[in-house]
């Protein structure tokens, strides 16, 4: 059967109509069942029609569509890994689930062999049935289109062949698109315990390296492949690459993360005609365990969405470094070699996961709003403005900085989020989902024209909190529709601090009455007239959001304080 690497598929552009949904998609064609695969990419035009390809198209989601007969299907680049199962969750298929979730792309997977394995060795090895490994690749070939198949610890000559033996049988859900294989010839684990012993070389010598996109074997299994070879420096990792791509495939990748030698982290890629070295900078961390396994399932996503080799290649490289730099200072478990964290979230929630509870409606009460022009006028910092909010009764904070430099305004956001952890307060930042991202705020507070409430929620994760400034019913039922936690509504009095387009106390109970989300007035709101806003007593409405009247005042602690002296009295009255 003919393997060939994606970047191998002769990629015919054909037109669609301009106002088409396929528009900007590049069309692929293909043999089997559905006669064309369309790679997505970004609409140049951003006023593409409205129908679900567009939509997914307009957010980049890095989908296939397929189209038979008139009709289109969407599609998710999907990789199956054929691989074993390590417990401790750094390498095998657990750490190709995480890569391949981590690149966007879905995995299926065919288990192989059962390990007892921690991150002080491998405890036990349990290989699965070969017939049980047929079925299991029987079930996902029958029916799933795969568009990358990927194979990790084939414990036995047995299970070679009958993996070999499925790619034969199962040609159509393959051949069609021209599935690429990559063939990561897992042998020993990083502790040194064997995971695949001789017997297999065969196998792979005669069936599978032969019909190989690409081989990623590491010193020792270069070493094992071409019949216990010393390969000591990246002269022996060049000539070990050529040697072993004259056993078939059509690209190899020879990984010198055991090069003892090296300064750097350096990989040898060979397509048949170059040689590439490819070098990283060798990061210092415990946690390599897995290492492998990533950068080959990483292969198989990138070449899944659509990549020639060496671009799958080099992005592979650098997500191993960026994971293994984030997760240097991991600390799971006690033997030699931990797992990194794939999704780059562990560390980030660790350090910062105090956060005491989710988003409560009540935490709207007292809304603190900063302004870098009234804050610059009474020479306070941010953080000091935001201390004295909070000391003062402030129950939420926003930052809205509108005209402060990035890097400025990431540091003051830091010093917040560091302050608003340590009382328990959130702290959003206005408009800027960058920042918001790089300080780990707690969410953001997003205008009708800035970020649109679905996409910072992709961008943001499900336990942000997002609020989207509403004048209207319909504006509110669109944040509530598009996944917002509450909705900001002003201005309700004019003001110095926004255009002066005011909804009033009519148009705030409009919007109160309608809304499924919880509420926080904003505009021209202050002591003089707070009591009038929250005596409007519509239950969603939660409590004031406030800029000028304690901003641009000499006391910020005094004037909080005063405030939510008077929203609780009012607050009593209203409720009694
Ligand atoms: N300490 C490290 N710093 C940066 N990159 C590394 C490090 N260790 C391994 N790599 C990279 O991780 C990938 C996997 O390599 P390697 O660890 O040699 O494979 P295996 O896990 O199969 O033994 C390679 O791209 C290699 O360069
Ligand atoms: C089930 C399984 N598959 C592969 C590896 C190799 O990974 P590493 O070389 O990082 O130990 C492993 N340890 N366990
Ligand atoms: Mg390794």
């Amino acid at each position: 059967m003919a393997y060939s690497s994606c970047s191998q598929i002769p990629l015919t552009s054909i037109s669609f109509p301009k106002n088409s949904a396929l528009s900007g998609a590049t069309q692929v064609p293909s043999k089997g069942f559905y006669p064309y695969r369309v790679l997505i990419h970004p609409p140049a035009n951003s006023r593409a029609p409205q129908t679900p390809i567009a939509a997914a198209m307009q957010e980049d989601k890095g989908l296939i569509v397929e189209t038979s007969d008139g009709k289109s299907k969407l599609r998710i680049p999907h990789v199956l890994s054929v691989a074993g199962s390590d417990s401790g969750a750094g390498a095998g298929i657990q750490a190709d689930l995480k890569a391949c979730a981590a690149r966007g792309v879905y995995c299926s997977t065919v288990i192989t062999a059962v390990t007892a394995q921690n991150t002080v060795g491998v405890q036990g090895v349990n290989i699965v049935p070969e017939d049980f490994v047929a079925e299991q690749l029987k079930s996902v070939l029958s029916d799933m289109h795969v568009d990358v198949v990927k194979t990790g610890m084939l414990p036995s000559l047995g299970i070679v062949k009958v993996f070999h033996h499925s790619l034969k049988q199962f040609p159509v859900q393959v051949e069609p698109l021209k599935a690429a294989l990559v063939v990561d010839p897992v042998m020993v684990s990083t502790s040194g315990d064997v995971l695949a012993g001789p017997s297999i070389l065969a196998g792979f010598r005669e069936d599978l390296l032969p019909m190989a996109d690409i081989v990623t074997p590491n010193l020792k299994e270069a070493a094992a492949l071409l019949g216990g070879v010393q390969l000591a420096t990246v002269d022996d990792m060049r000539s070990a690459a050529k040697a072993i791509h004259d056993m078939g495939p059509r690209n190899v990748l020879i990984k010198g993360g055991d090069l003892a030698a090296s300064f750097d982290a350096v990989d040898i890629f060979f397509d048949g005609e170059n040689f590439y070295e490819l070098r990283s900078p060798r990061i210092t961390t415990r946690n390599t365990h897995g290492t492998g396994c990533t950068l080959a399932s990483c292969i198989a996503a990138e070449l899944a969405k659509g990549s020639s080799m060496l671009s799958a290649v080099r992005v592979a490289k650098r997500y191993v470094e960026t994971a293994l730099d984030y997760s240097k200072d991991i600390a799971i478990g006690n033997g030699l070699h931990g797992p990194f964290d794939h999704l780059l979230k562990l560390k980030r929630d660790v350090r910062n996961s105090c956060r005491p509870r989710p988003f409560e409606p009540d935490d709207l009460f007292l809304y603190a709003v900063t302004d870098s022009g009234m804050n610059k006028k009474w020479g306070r910092s941010i953080r000091d403005a935001v201390k004295a909010a909070i000391e003062g009764g402030a129950t939420i904070i926003q930052l809205r900085e509108k005209d402060a430099e990035t890097r400025d305004f990431l540091e003051s956001a830091k010093a917040c989020v560091e302050i608003c952890r340590f009382h328990g307060i959130p702290l959003l930042i206005n408009d800027r989902i960058d920042i918001a991202l790089a300080c780990n705020a707690d969410g953001v507070h997003v205008g009708q024209s800035d970020m649109p409430p679905k996409v910072a929620r992709a961008l943001l994760g499900p336990e942000k909190i997002i609020g989207v400034s509403c004048k209207t019913p319909e504006q509110a039922h669109r944040a509530w529709i598009d996944g917002a936690d509450y909705i900001g509504c002003g201005g309700v009095f004019p003001t110095d601090t926004k255009e002066n387009i005011t909804v009033g106390l009519g148009g705030l109970k409009d919007v109160c009455v309608s809304s499924k989300l919880p509420v926080v007035a904003i505009g021209g709101i202050g002591a003089s007239n707070a009591r009038s806003v929250m005596e409007i007593g519509v239950p969603t409405l939660k409590g004031v959001a406030v800029v000028s009247a304690l901003f641009d005042r000499e006391s910020v602690l005094g004037e909080t304080r005063k405030l939510h002296a008077l929203l609780k009295e009012t607050a009593l009255s209203v409720k009694g």
